[in-house]
């Protein structure tokens, strides 16, 4: 830490030149940001007051107002921790760094504070002694609100031999403050800190899949929330409009991380589990592992097909259509006729139910044609085109020849269709298969079950004659709206402006600028959500860049589904291999990507870990060596000198766990009691103001979680019950957890691997 204290006077009681000169740079920038604040505040009041106004002005007011708004969210997400760095150039100027950029207000509009996304912000989180990128100092400025606390500077320039008595000779001990304060709950960003490694990540270009692979703690969650910050800003055109998917496993894992982006002055982005991206669907029960195993396989794609063409029936033998007294045979042979011509237009099952219906009327017609038209002399026909069209016609009018359509031929929902197929899957999957996943036709929608959903929704298509009817007629009625608009603006014209020529008139109006179809287009796009709302309601959405973490949980199905929402195939992969706990999860990286990239993807590795001291890291590792002994865990970048510990717990689990909860609670920050599911109850009963649940408050001191729940999440302290209960993933992803402390608490026999490593 550096050797002055946590106010402009040093720790002599005499004033500190270089704290009080950052806190004059503080109170200055804070000045032009509250004045930035009340004039965007102002400007969207103002706009708002306006009420009633033209078209075309309404369109200019919404757009000042959305910008202004997101504007204002970035000031206010920022307030209080603005800057915090500073890097002296040898060439004798200086930056400012900070969470966004402001501008000072002269005529050149000079960058006061760099925003850490800028190029000129990079030799902050790159240079060192030995490339040090033209810096000759860096310096960390800690604050508290608008008050400088403390200072750490780094020489990088060794020839420079001005000192400022803030010198941090390590360069780490801003990073080991961030490593070692109380956790809150709820994730922090790490720009102040981000390490070399991780910032290539970060500014990778967005083109492409990249994968980021690396142990626990080594920042991948951290780098790939930052990666979409950074994406936003270096491609603002483009993702503001597209938005940006960051996928996560679980709920509470996304409530975990949420605020980050936020805090770095970024909204414009969608947080969901893969559960979540299918509209109107929401996830509410939990599928057995083979279950969810067995919906989440590459060859469900096929079955969903075989399912859709089992829908297209043939009668069994005839179905008989009376018509004008008539009575038509339709048999399965024409039935056949017509559904292989409908199939041969490869169209989704509802998209091509018009030329089904098409066939089947002709065919239709022509049956009643001959009847009734047979020259019963020459076998001719007397029939002419139009009676043959007016027959058609009133075979269209006949509600018995729909309902036979219907029949063989049905309009088919993504939902009723996987909820038929869960509901009696034999035939189209193996007899254990499903067995595996049988329930009932009501039963709740899994995780599992969206991409299936998501499957059959593009199987099946969309019949949207009607809606494009509606929306034809619609479109009719704004244009004719628009043209409207366009012809009371120019009467309202020649009012205001009789005594001027068109041609000298200054201000423009309406129909000068736009015609009424562009009008009418602009209306539509009158669409006050974001895009990332937008995108939240709409399953065909293509996003500008998903980000997915936990990236190796995921299913061959869900992968599918997540590369329908990323044609351009611009993602971040990140995850770890041996932290695989689900079932339906993909062996490797390459047998995820080759499908849809083949090997056209780049990968990175993270080998450094921030979060689990090495005393914690060394059981850990020993679990998995026990599995695979070649095993290379990531480096702690710290120790703390505090061993595990591992006690039996006699007869008394609840008891001896409420004990080692009383010891290892931190007196800031949070406590984990990670247990399998089943002692939930039992535990929760002895354990004083513990949180648990499907999506437990992780802001509270004491938290129960199982071990699937603890993926992702981080704690001062860890307490981890009846480790020999779990698999090998689960209890590896357990035991890493802990920042500070990690206990072990067991009934009978404590595995080997954990034996040797604990006290
Ligand atoms: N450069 C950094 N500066 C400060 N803290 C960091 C830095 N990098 C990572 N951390 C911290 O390390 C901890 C672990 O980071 P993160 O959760 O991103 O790791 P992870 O690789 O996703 O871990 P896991 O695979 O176990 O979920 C977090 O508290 C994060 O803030």
């Amino acid at each position: 830490m550096s050797n002055r204290g946590a106010n402009a006077e040093g720790t002599t009681g005499f004033p500190d030149d270089e704290l009080l000169h950052e806190q004059e740079f503080i109170d200055g920038l804070y000045a032009r940001v509250d004045v930035l604040r009340g004039d965007t505040e102002a400007s969207v009041g103002d706009a708002l007051a306006q009420g009633n106004t033209p078209m075309q002005a309404r369109l200019e007011r919404d757009v000042l107002v959305a910008e202004r708004s997101g504007l204002l969210a970035a000031l206010n997400a920022v307030d209080g921790s603005l800057c915090f760095g500073r890097i002296d150039l040898t060439s004798g100027v200086t930056h400012h760094i900070g969470r966004i950029g402001v501008r000072a207000d002269d005529t050149e509009h000079t960058p006061i504070l760099i925003d850490w996304r800028a190029p000129v912000a990079r030799p902050f989180y790159l240079a060192t002694g030995h490339t040090p990128m033209d810096l000759r100092r860096r310096r960390h400025i800690t604050t508290d609100g608008r008050r400088v606390t403390d200072l750490h500077d780094e020489i990088l320039d060794l020839g420079d031999h001005e000192r400022t008595g803030h010198e941090d000779p390590t360069g780490d001990a801003v990073l080991l403050a961030a490593l070692n304060s109380a956790r809150t709950g709820r994730m922090s960003d790490i720009v102040q800190t981000i390490q070399a490694e991780q910032d290539r990540i970060i500014r990778a270009p967005h083109k492409g899949v990249l994968v980021v692979e690396g142990g626990p703690g080594t920042g991948k969650t951290a780098v790939a929330l930052h990666r979409a910050a950074y994406l936003l800003y270096e491609y603002r055109e483009l993702l503001a409009k597209r938005a940006v998917l960051i996928v996560g496993p679980n709920p509470a894992f996304l409530g975990y991380i949420g605020e980050v982006l936020p805090s770095l002055g970024e909204t414009g982005v969608l947080l969901a589990t893969v559960g979540e991206l299918f509209p109107g669907v929401r996830a509410t029960a939990t599928d057995a592992p083979r279950a969810a195993a067995v919906k989440g396989r590459a060859d469900m794609a096929e079955v969903l097909a075989a399912v859709v063409q089992s829908r297209q029936a043939l009668p069994d033998p005839v179905i008989a259509i009376e018509h004008d007294r008539d009575v038509l045979m339709l048999d399965a042979g024409l039935v056949q006729v017509a559904r292989e011509r409908t199939r041969e237009a490869q169209l989704p099952h509802n998209v091509a139910r018009e030329y089904f219906e098409g066939h089947i009327l002709n065919t239709l017609t022509d049956m009643l044609a001959e009847r009734i038209g047979t020259d019963p002399f020459d076998g001719s026909n007397l029939l002419d085109p139009s009676d043959i069209t007016q027959i058609r016609d009133d075979l269209a009018e006949n509600p018995e020849v729909w309902s036979a359509i219907d029949q063989l031929w049905p309009r088919l929902t993504p939902q009723s269709l996987v909820a038929d197929f869960l509901a009696d899957p034999e035939g189209y999957v193996p007899d254990e298969d499903a067995a595996a996943i049988r329930r009932p036709v009501t039963g709740a929608w899994t995780t599992a079950d969206v991409p299936l959903l998501d499957e059959a929704a593009e199987l099946l298509g969309e019949d949207d004659r009607v809606a494009r009817a509606l929306a034809d007629q619609e479109r009719r009625a704004q244009v004719a709206y628009a043209q409207g608009v366009l012809d009371v603006s120019y009467a309202s014209r020649t009012y205001e402006f009789e005594d001027k020529d068109e041609e000298d008139s200054e201000v423009l109006s309406a129909h000068n600028i736009i015609d009424a179809e562009r009008m009418a287009e602009r209306h539509e796009e009158d669409d006050h959500r974001s895009a990332a709302e937008r995108a939240a309601a709409d399953r065909t959405w293509a996003f500008g860049h998903i980000i997915v973490d936990e990236a190796q949980e995921l299913s061959p199905m869900a992968w599918r589904l997540l590369m329908r929402r990323s044609p351009t195939r611009s993602m971040t992969l990140v995850g770890d291999p041996a932290q695989t706990a689900e079932a339906a999860g993909v062996g490797s990286w390459s047998e995820i990507l080759s499908p849809y990239v083949e090997d056209r993807w780049e990968h990175k590795r993270l080998a450094v870990n921030y979060r689990t001291p090495s005393e914690i890291m060394d059981v850990a590792a020993g679990v998995l060596r026990a599995r695979h002994p070649d095993f290379e865990p990531p480096r702690s970048v710290r120790s703390t000198g505090v061993r595990p510990w591992a006690r039996a717990a006699g007869d008394d689990l609840p008891g001896t766990v409420a004990k080692a909860v009383a010891e290892l609670t931190p007196a800031e920050g949070r406590l984990a009691v990670i247990a399998p599911r089943e002692l939930h109850t039992s535990l929760a009963a002895r354990l004083e103001d513990v949180t648990a649940g499907e999506e437990p408050d992780l802001t509270r001191t004491v938290v129960l979680l199982d071990p699937r729940q603890a993926k992702g999440l981080e704690f001062d302290s860890v307490l981890v019950v009846e480790p020999a209960r779990y698999g090998t993933s689960d209890l590896y992803v357990a035991l890493t957890r802990a920042t500070q402390a990690l206990g072990i608490v067991y009934e009978g026999e404590l595995p080997q691997a954990l034996r040797a490593a604990t006290v």
